[in-house]
This record gives structure tokens, sequence and C-alpha cells, in this order.
């Protein structure tokens, strides 16, 4: 789309392994931290700088529905994290000057997608940090690629009645102009869950307050990080 720039060219980046879920240098400290994951203390005994570490400079990427908190629960996970936090929707009005659903209705959703696509590859370079994307993004091969590259990809589920009421007290989101929320996020449940289904850690984003949803992503980042492979210099050294 004219208007939406990035700082690299679009496309595939360059890939550092598969998912990566095999190549996190993880296990510091051997089995012991498993006993860390599910108390209150999330981030483990070492903080945001042992989770980080483990991560290895990866991405975390919130994708999900509309209303499923990928912003708001986002911004207070890099806040957590003491890491930049991104939100797509954002960068891609501040690159095109106008709002998404003035993109929309001038540019038509096609080329919002291709800025999208674009606009996500280029923040991907910038890590680690948090990025919320779209509630569409996810959809593109492209994006999913160039997400498992240099990421993990999370997915924010929440049930549907959470989704109609936070949608409902909304206007900014095209989609849901003038049609039945519920409804809508019904179609587009069909469509997308089994795609967000590819992402490798999902964390249901209940009611109540926004930290816990927090809490449960970094346990679950911390359990996903337990379970890959240590790399072999890490099991030489333990
Ligand atoms: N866990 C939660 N508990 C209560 N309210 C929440 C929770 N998560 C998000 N919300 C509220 O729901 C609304 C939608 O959240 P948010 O904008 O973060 O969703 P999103 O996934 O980024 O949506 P979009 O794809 O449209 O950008 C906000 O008003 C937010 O405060
Ligand atoms: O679900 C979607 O397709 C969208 C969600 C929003 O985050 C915006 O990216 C845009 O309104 C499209
Ligand atoms: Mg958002």
């Amino acid at each position: 789309m004219p208007g939406i720039a990035t700082r690299s060219p679009g496309g595939v980046l360059p890939s550092r392994g598969a998912c990566g879920r095999a190549r996190y240098p993880v296990r510091c400290c051997g089995a012991r931290r498993a006993l860390h994951v599910g108390r209150e203390d999330s981030l483990g005994h070492d903080g945001p700088k042992g989770l980080l570490q483990a991560l290895d400079g990866r991405n975390l990427v919130l994708v999900g529905l509309p209303g499923a908190g990928k912003s708001s629960v986002g911004r207070r996970l890099a806040a957590q994290l003491a890491i930049p936090f991104v939100d797509a929707d954002s960068e891609i009005e501040k690159a095109a000057g106008m709002s998404i659903s003035d993109i929309f209705a001038t540019h038509g959703e096609a080329a919002f997608r291709e800025g999208e696509t674009r606009v996500i590859s280029r923040i991907l370079q910038d890590g680690p940090l948090v990025l919320a994307t779209g509630g569409g993004a996810f959809m593109s091969a492209d994006t999913r690629r160039a997400i498992a590259a240099h990421g993990i990809a999370i997915w924010l589920d929440a049930a549907t009645d959470i989704l109609v009421a936070r949608i409902s007290k909304r206007t900014h989101r095209p989609m849901f102009h003038n049609v039945d929320a519920r409804a809508k996020l019904k179609e587009l449940r069909a469509v997308r869950d089994p795609v967000f289904a590819e992402a490798p850690i999902r964390v249901v984003s209940s009611s109540g307050p926004q930290e816990r949803v927090v809490g449960a992503i970094l346990r679950a980042l911390r359990q996903y990080s337990l379970a890959a492979e240590p790399t072999p210099q890490q099991a030489a050294s333990q």
C-alpha cells in the first residue's frame, strides 16, 4: 500500500530455525527450573533476566481474535519483562498516516494486509520485544513464517461471550462496523482458530485482572522453554 513504509524489505526473514523450539538455550539450571512453573512467582527465581536469556532474544508475539487482549495484556507483559512493547496496528496507522478504518475505506482490506505483513516483518527485526499483532495478521503464511523465525507466537484465546462484551465497548475496528458482533466473531473464529492453533503457546485471556493473564503467559513461556532441548553447548555445561 502506498504510504505504509517499512525500514526493511518485506518477505520472509532469514530463518533461525524452524519454530526455534529446539534452539533456545534454556536448561541453565536443569530440571530444578520446572519447580518454579505454576508458582505465584511466574518469572522463576532469576526473574525477567533468566526468562529473557532462555528466550534468546526472540520476540514474544501475541496473536488472537479482536478483543482477546493482545494490546492491553501485551503492554503489561512487556512492562514486566522490561522490554519494549510494539502494537502492529498502531505502527500501521503511523506509517500510513491514517486510522485503520480510513485505510480500509480508502485503500481496501487487501492493501491493509500487504502493509500489515511488511510492517510486522520490519518490527520483528528490532527484538527482543513484545508485539501485539492485529487480529487477522496471523492468517498470512508469510507473517507466520517471519514470526516463527524471529519469535514465539502466543495465541491469546477467549470465550466468545467475553470477546463480544469487550468488542461492543469499542468502535474503532472496521470489521465490526454495522454487523452483529457475535455472528462476526463466530465467522472469524471458524476460519482463524485452526490457524491460531499453529502457535506453539495458547493462553486463555479470561476476564478478571489482566495481570493474571500476564502471569499465565509467563508460566506458559517458562514451561515452553523448559520443554526445549538444550543446545549442545548447554548440554555440555550442565
Ligand atoms: N483479561 C482481560 N480482562 C478484562 N478486560 C480485558 C482483558 N484483556 C483485554 N481487556 C479489555 O478488552 C478490550 C480489548 O482489548 P485489546 O484492545 O487489548 O484487544 P486486542 O486483542 O488488541 O484487539 P484488536 O485485535 O482489535 O486490536 C480493552 O478494553 C481491554 O481493556
Ligand atoms: O481481525 C482483524 O482482521 C482486524 C483486527 C484489528 O486488530 C485490525 O488489524 C484490523 O481492524 C483487522
Ligand atoms: Mg490490539
